[in-house]
């Protein structure tokens, strides 16, 4: 490109819960200029409209039919992302674990991914620099011409560990493990474009790296990439 600006580069990492996704698209997307966009959000804002509205998570033709109504918005900032439904900032309210442990139904409605899919697709587009997106079917289905498909992976067990570091004192690792591993089948499982590997994502097991080698690992990847190697 003329005068060594770099071309946009769109960067898919997908892979189970707990595997470092955020943390580390974040912080890759803030040391290369990038936009920041993540997925499980708008899944979880959506999700939460739903619970918010009266509708019956395990009724999906109820979910199908109202999937179009809420207005969601993200901020892509890396350093400040957030999320809006309806005007209302719902950043706090989607990490609930009513939340939590409604958002692998809501997210296996077709008509919920349809619309989605779409949103995701025209943040993409519209990022001038480039942008790091993170979830669960990037690489697959959302944006399957990404330039650089990364799929983190990690033990149950590392996985549970870290979030309950998050959660605090007292917290109950096996519980935690537990539930991380019913929500990764769940979300494996369903038929719509469901949590996988992209045939040429490359894997990277974070079980026994730290953040910032996983963060240093992607920097590296997107650099090379930029570079044509
Ligand atoms: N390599 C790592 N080593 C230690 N802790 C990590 C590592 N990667 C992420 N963490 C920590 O693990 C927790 C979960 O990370 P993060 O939220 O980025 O995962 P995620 O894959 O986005 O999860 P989810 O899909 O559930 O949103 C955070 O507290 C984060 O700081
Ligand atoms: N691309 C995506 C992203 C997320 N989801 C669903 C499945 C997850 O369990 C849920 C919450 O994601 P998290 O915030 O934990 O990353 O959202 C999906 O189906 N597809």
């Amino acid at each position: 490109m003329e005068n060594g600006a770099a071309q946009p580069v769109i960067v898919a990492i997908d892979g189970p819960s707990g595997t470092g996704k955020s943390s580390t698209s974040k912080a890759v997307a803030g040391q290369l200029g990038l936009s920041y966009l993540d997925t499980g959000a708008q899944y979880r804002a959506i999700t939460w409209w739903m619970v918010h509205n009266g509708i019956d998570i395990d009724d999906a033709s109820a979910i199908a039919a109202v999937a179009g109504k809420p207005e969601i918005v993200s901020g892509t900032d890396p350093a400040a992302p957030t999320i809006h439904v309806d005007g209302v900032d719902v950043s706090g309210p989607i990490r609930t674990q009513e939340v939590t442990s409604k958002v692998s139904a809501v997210s296996a409605v077709p008509e919920v991914r349809t619309r989605i899919t779409e949103l995701q697709r025209s943040i993409a587009a519209g990022a001038g620099n480039g942008i790091v997106v993170e979830g669960r079917d990037i690489g697959t289905t959302v944006l399957p011409d990404a330039d650089l498909k990364i799929f983190l992976t990690a033990s149950a067990e590392a996985r549970a560990a870290r979030r309950s570091g998050e959660l605090g004192q007292g917290t109950d690792v096996a519980a935690t493990r537990e539930a991380l591993i019913k929500r990764d089948a769940a979300d494996s499982s369903r038929k719509t474009s469901p949590l996988a590997k992209a045939a040429d994502a490359v894997e990277v097991d974070t079980t026994e790296l730290t953040l910032a080698q996983v963060i240093e690992c992607v920097v590296t990847l997107v650099e090379e990439k930029r570079a044509g190697k």
